[in-house]
């Protein structure tokens, strides 16, 4: 379980998060909100990337250690990391660039000289079967496509074998079908590992898809928290105001699966 507690950060003084509470135990959760409402920033201090200015962030329980401290890499572990734009290294294969979420739990002494036992490599190439990739493995991650970057990030999220995934606008660089492999890879990895998924979505379609749970912000504050059928027009409408809300009709939805209007 993750949390925050009266969270407020802000950048040269400039208020990103204001007084956000809000814990997140398991199953499928979507923040939304229109740009600048401080998605990315809450993420990115519930993994310590971001240093709060007050309140607290805790994992489990114990609150997140300071900057650089070992404390703080080792809760950082626990929560799988799945970028926007990938964040691969691009000249290693797939299966070094899973290898890579392992390098925190092989003996350092291994991963300092670069031998990684055999059993560490079947693993991962059992998680890019997972998000079936198993065919690109010895592929650089610059030869594959955008979808499959992503299913590669997936699977390196997955080699920390974490507690939580916390995904960064994980779809909005991909194409539809991508995205939609994408997102029930995701889905399939909340439901059969229990592993919780936190993840910044655009599309409202998306959300009501695939997401069990929905928390808005807007302007930095937390101002909805719910399930995604209770998103109707007036929330909506309050939530985007002058932004047009990102509604595309069909977006990522999975084949025959109906959900009801905004
Ligand atoms: N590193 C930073 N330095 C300065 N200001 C920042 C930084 N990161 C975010 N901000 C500011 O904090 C506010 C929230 O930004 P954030 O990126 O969290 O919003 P968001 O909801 O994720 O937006 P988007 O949907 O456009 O990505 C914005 O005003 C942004 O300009």
């Amino acid at each position: 379980m993750i949390e925050t507690r009266a969270l407020h950060v802000a950048f040269r003084g400039r208020p990103a998060l204001h007084d956000v509470s809000v814990a997140f135990g398991g199953g499928f959760t979507a923040i939304i909100g229109p740009s600048g409402a401080g998605k990315s920033t809450l993420m990115r201090a519930m993994n310590g990337l971001v240093p709060s200015t007050s309140g607290q962030v805790l994992l489990q329980g114990e609150p997140l250690g300071r900057r650089h401290s070992a404390a703080l890499r080792s809760q950082q572990r626990q929560l799988g990391m799945v970028f926007q734009q990938f964040n691969l290294v691009r000249r290693l294969s797939a299966l070094d660039n899973v290898l890579l979420g392992r390098l925190g739990l092989l003996n350092p002494l291994l991963g300092t000289l670069g031998i990684v036992p055999r059993a560490e490599r079947a693993y991962a190439l059992h998680l890019l079967d997972r998000v079936g990739l198993a065919d690109h493995a010895w592929k650089r991650a610059d030869q594959l496509s955008g979808g499959q970057q992503q299913r590669v990030g997936v699977a390196r999220a997955l080699a920390q074998q974490p507690k939580i995934i916390l995904a960064d606008e994980p779809i909005s660089a991909l194409d539809l079908r991508s995205s939609h492999e994408v997102m029930t890879i995701l889905q399939d990895i909340q439901e059969r590992d229990g592993i919780a998924v936190i993840a910044n979505l655009h599309f409202l379609d998306t959300v009501r898809t695939y997401a069990g749970r929905v928390v808005a912000l807007k302007a930095g504050r937390l101002v909805f928290d719910g399930h995604p059928a209770q998103l109707d027009r007036d929330l909506i409408r309050d939530l985007y105001d002058h932004e047009t809300p990102p509604v595309l009709e069909g977006a990522v939805a999975a084949p025959n699966l109906s959900f009801a209007p905004a």
